[in-house]
């Protein structure tokens, strides 16, 4: 029998727009002492602003530089933060099969004021475009994930504390505590 592959990263956190894959991430990382990576970030600090490049050059423009964007974040190890669409591609989606996949859910409710700010050209119409771009993607997200957690109430040191609790879990590095490969 052959093993599965080791994942690369040490976590990979996805889900809709607004669950708070950024904040959280960055949080985790802190906490189990991994470098964080978050690859939005990492595309407009080599292409701009995300809604420029939308707007000048498509979505599919844009999920190409993602594509590569994700493969490298995870290459490169530590915590990775996926934007909310990176998912879509079928190259990231197999490069996600072997990584330690954790999906972040919130409520419309809980989304509407974080997604207000204009940076997400996905949804420009409000909290009615993001009901409809995340329910369409759930299946996606959930064939993926290995663990899930809602972002909706509970304040984010929680979140992150009860994160890091499943990764030491999963890696055995409460055991050990040793960081694993
Ligand atoms: N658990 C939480 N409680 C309250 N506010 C939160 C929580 N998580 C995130 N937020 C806030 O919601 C907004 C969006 O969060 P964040 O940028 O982390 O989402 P995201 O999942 O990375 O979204 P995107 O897919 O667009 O990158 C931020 O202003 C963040 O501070
Ligand atoms: O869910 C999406 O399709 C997106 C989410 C954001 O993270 C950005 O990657 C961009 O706004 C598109
Ligand atoms: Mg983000």
């Amino acid at each position: 029998m052959t093993a599965e592959p080791a994942p690369r990263a040490d976590l990979v956190l996805i889900g809709p727009m607004g669950s708070g894959k950024t904040r959280l991430g960055k949080r985790v990382a802190k906490l189990i002492g991994r470098p964080f990576a978050d690859t939005d970030k990492i595309v407009v600090a080599e292409h701009g602003p995300i809604a420029d490049i939308f707007d000048a050059h498509g979505e599919p423009h844009f999920r190409a530089l993602e594509r590569d964007a994700v493969a490298g974040a995870i290459t490169a190890g530590g915590v990775v933060s996926l934007g909310g669409g990176a998912v879509l591609d079928e190259q990231t989606r197999a490069l996600l099969g072997t990584e330690r996949v954790v999906l972040l859910w919130t409520t419309p409710e809980a989304v509407e004021a974080r997604i207000a700010n204009g940076k997400r050209p996905l949804v420009r119409g409000g909290v009615d475009d993001w009901i409809r771009i995340a329910e369409s993607r759930r299946p996606i997200y959930e064939a993926l994930a290995r663990h899930l957690i809602d972002t909706s109430s509970r304040p984010i040191d929680h979140l992150a504390a009860e994160l890091a609790d499943w990764w030491r879990t999963e890696t055995g590095a409460a055991q050990t505590g040793r960081t694993p490969s």
